[in-house]
């Protein structure tokens, strides 16, 4: 039977970071509006992705703290047992309270219809779910990514573990092999050595966290090492095979193997693009699957629009959600925002935090600049030591020439939060000169900022 069309003035497919935000624009001003959603409203990060995750996270520390109670003359009668059912009850009330206040939000928005269901395009301006096909002038796509696998043979025939499994787990597993050393691998490494488990991460790169100057991989390194995570680096997975304790990561070109009771593969997300008829809207998309985009989020269709991950211009919540902020300042208050003018900021959230903003020393000198450099390690941070955190460090990166901000990382304890006071002085367009008369509260990690924008080191450039 030849379903009806049905006219909406916006179409939104996949209920991800930008979606809901932008739903609420578009409704507010007047348009109807479907947003459509194949599993879950929230998307990755709500579901299976931050909330969970961070919620964790929160879980492994107190489980360390509380074997370190000693150290901070505390007594703990007995041996603090992890209760991994619990966790994961705390964890999953979090991630439902949340996605449910999310949904009835949904439901509230003027002019929104949520529908369930996997989208399609039959065209540059219709879209099917199941026996509906809905029209739209303006479809936008926030479809987000899944884990990638595709570069290991054998996962057919072995249980392994995606990140999204991983937060339902119930159980402790007894020995993790991680497949990758970057966010998603780092995060549950520790999480789950805190928890109890043996964990082994297989990195095929050289480092840990690549994109990272290398000290600072090291020094992520060895707050994991001092856990008692195991790390093989320059050790690519080519292969997973079934073994009677679990599973082994093949590596080393066949020549070597690890063998785990559990593995986990953390080795890059790929979009959700090839699902949805991108060839019959004649959306063109690049050698990832991500679609390509301008700088103002338009695909090559005019009226189709791609925020979040699918689009590969970010890869984390609040770049999807400053897309949203992009795409809706630009159709409805007459704006001409760019996805060029942000500036890339984001946390590893091991324990205690990375926190990092703009440009690491290495890739400004991989650009030509003359640099100058502010450092130092957390052991001279008076908070960290206080808190008996003093592993990491802290740096900020300036431009020799200009005395604009580059870029900061902080890993240390509330890295994550303090990296932002950098993050603000670069949106404002301060010098690192003008960044040292900020006066800021004693005793904190942000403290330090000004402090080591103003002992900077000698001006210095990249061989070669
Ligand atoms: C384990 C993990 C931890 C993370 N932690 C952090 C963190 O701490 N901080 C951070 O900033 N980022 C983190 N991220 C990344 C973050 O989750 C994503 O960047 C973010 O969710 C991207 O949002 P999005 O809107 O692009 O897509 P998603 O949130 O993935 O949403 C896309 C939605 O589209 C739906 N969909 C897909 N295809 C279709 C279709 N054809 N029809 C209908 N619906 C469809 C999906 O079901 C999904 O609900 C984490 C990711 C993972 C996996
Ligand atoms: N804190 C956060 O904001 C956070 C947390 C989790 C995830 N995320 C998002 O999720 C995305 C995906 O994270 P991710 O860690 O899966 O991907 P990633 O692309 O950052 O890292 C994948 C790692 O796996 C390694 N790898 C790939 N194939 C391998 C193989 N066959 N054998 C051994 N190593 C291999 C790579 O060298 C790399 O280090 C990130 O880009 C990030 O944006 C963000």
């Amino acid at each position: 039977m030849p379903a009806v069309t049905e006219r909406f003035d916006a179409v939104i497919i996949g209920a991800g970071q930008a979606a809901s935000a932008l739903a609420n624009r578009l409704g507010t001003a007047g348009m109807t509006v479907a947003v459509i959603e194949r599993r879950a409203v929230g998307g990755t990060c709500v579901n299976v992705g931050c909330t969970p995750t961070k919620a964790m996270v929160a879980s492994a520390r107190v489980a360390r703290l509380a074997a370190r109670a000693g150290e901070y003359g505390v007594t703990i009668p007995g041996t603090p047992v992890v209760d991994m059912a619990a966790v994961n009850d705390r964890t999953r009330a979090i991630v439902d309270k949340s996605r449910a206040g999310l949904e009835r939000w949904i439901a509230g928005l003027p002019g929104c219809t949520l529908i369930h269901g996997h989208a399609r395009f039959e065209s540059a301006r219709t879209v099917r779910v199941g026996d509906r096909l809905l029209e739209a002038d303006k479809i936008f796509i926030d479809v987000g990514g899944r884990a990638s696998a595709s570069n290991i043979e054998g996962l057919g025939d072995v249980d392994w573990l995606s990140s999204s499994d991983m937060v339902t787990l119930r159980e402790l597993p007894r020995h993790l092999v991680v497949i990758g050393g970057s966010y998603i691998g780092l995060e549950f490494a520790q999480m789950f050595r805190r928890f109890g488990s043996q964990v082994t991460v297989v990195e095929r790169g050289a480092r840990l966290m690549p994109r990272e100057d290398s000290d600072v991989s090291d020094e992520i390194r060895a707050i994991l090492e001092a856990e008692g995570i195991v790390f093989k680096l320059d050790a690519e997975c080519i292969q997973v095979r079934p073994h009677p304790e679990g599973g082994a990561v093949i590596t080393h070109g066949g020549k070597e193997q690890t063998v785990g009771s559990h593995i986990l593969v953390a080795a890059g997300r790929v979009p959700n693009t090839d699902d949805l008829g991108l060839d019959k809207a004649g959306v063109r998309t690049g050698p990832h699957g991500h679609i390509e985009v301008d700088e103002q989020l338009r695909t090559n269709v005019p009226g189709i629009w791609a925020l979040g991950d699918c689009n590969g211009r970010g890869a984390f919540t609040h770049t999807a959600y400053n897309d949203y902020e992009i795409v809706a300042a630009n159709l409805l208050d007459g704006e001409s925002r760019s996805v060029n003018d942000r500036i890339p900021v984001y946390a590893l959230y091991i324990d205690p935090p990375l926190g990092r903003v703009g440009m690491t020393e290495e890739q400004a000198l991989a650009q030509g600049r003359t640099v100058r450099v502010g450092k130092r390690p957390m052991a001279r941070v008076g908070r960290a030591v206080e808190k008996g955190e003093s592993q990491g460090s802290m740096r900020i990166v300036a431009d020799a020439q200009t005395d604009e901000i580059l870029g900061a990382a902080i890993l240390g304890p509330g890295g994550d939060e303090a990296v932002h006071m950098v993050l603000a002085a670069m949106a404002a367009g301060m010098t690192s000169r003008q960044l040292t008369h900020v006066v800021a509260i004693h005793p904190t990690v942000s403290e330090l900022i000004p402090t080591i924008a103003g002992e900077l080191d000698a001006p210095h450039a990249g061989g070669g």
